[in-house]
């Protein structure tokens, strides 16, 4: 059981908006026995509005802020598959957060991306007249900070998410030293 590999430790899933870190989330927590959060969701329960509304009424580092307590506390949660948003990597506190549990970047082609995120209103970070020139920027700033990931997932087109899950699956143990290391 990949749960008992992983001594019970939490999963975080993180990449770019639309890469699936929701969906294969809760496929994961669903087939490992894990329980689903998801910062996103967590944010918008807590501020009881929208993570679009609290851009606009209170700009990108209020919502950062929101970001980082909520991760400060789900950190804590052993046995959770946690999908993050899109930019919490780029703080560097947030490292210090998600250390404690196995990062998982789920590495999409921007094409693909932009496939899932075309028309899409709720992302504030996207509102732009070329979504496929925007998600590249956004992927070249980030891409060093992905790459700090435990795991790299590489995603092709028609992957299911139980397909996914199960490349996971396979992959950890070759990162169970760094696993364990963390425990
Ligand atoms: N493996 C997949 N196959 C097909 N559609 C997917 C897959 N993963 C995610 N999607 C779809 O892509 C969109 C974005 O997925 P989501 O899980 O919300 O991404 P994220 O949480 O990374 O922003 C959703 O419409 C979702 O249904
Ligand atoms: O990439 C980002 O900076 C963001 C991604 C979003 O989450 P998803 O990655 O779940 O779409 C959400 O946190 C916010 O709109 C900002």
């Amino acid at each position: 059981m990949v749960a008992e590999l992983l001594q019970g430790m939490s999963v975080f899933l993180v990449g770019m908006m639309g890469c699936g870190k929701s969906t294969v989330g809760e496929t994961l927590a669903r087939q490992w026995g894990y329980r689903f959060l998801d910062t996103d969701s967590l944010i918008e329960q807590v501020g009881h509005t929208t993570i679009a509304d609290i851009f606009a009424r209170e700009g990108e580092a209020a919502f950062r802020d929101l970001e980082s307590q909520v991760l400060e506390q789900v950190c804590a949660y052993t046995r959770c598959a946690i999908a993050t948003g899109g930019g919490i990597v780029i703080r560097p506190r947030n490292w210090s957060y998600l250390q404690n549990g196995l990062v998982i970047w789920l590495d999409a082609p921007v094409p693909l991306l932009v496939q899932r995120l075309q028309g899409d209103t709720t992302r504030p970070l996207l509102d732009s007249e070329n979504l496929s020139a925007r998600l590249a920027q956004l992927l070249e700033q980030r891409h060093s900070f992905y790459s700090q990931a435990d795991l790299k997932i590489t995603l092709e087109p028609e992957q299911t998410p139980e397909q996914i899950v199960q490349a996971i699956r396979e992959q950890i143990p070759s990162v169970l030293k760094t696993v364990h290391s963390k425990s």
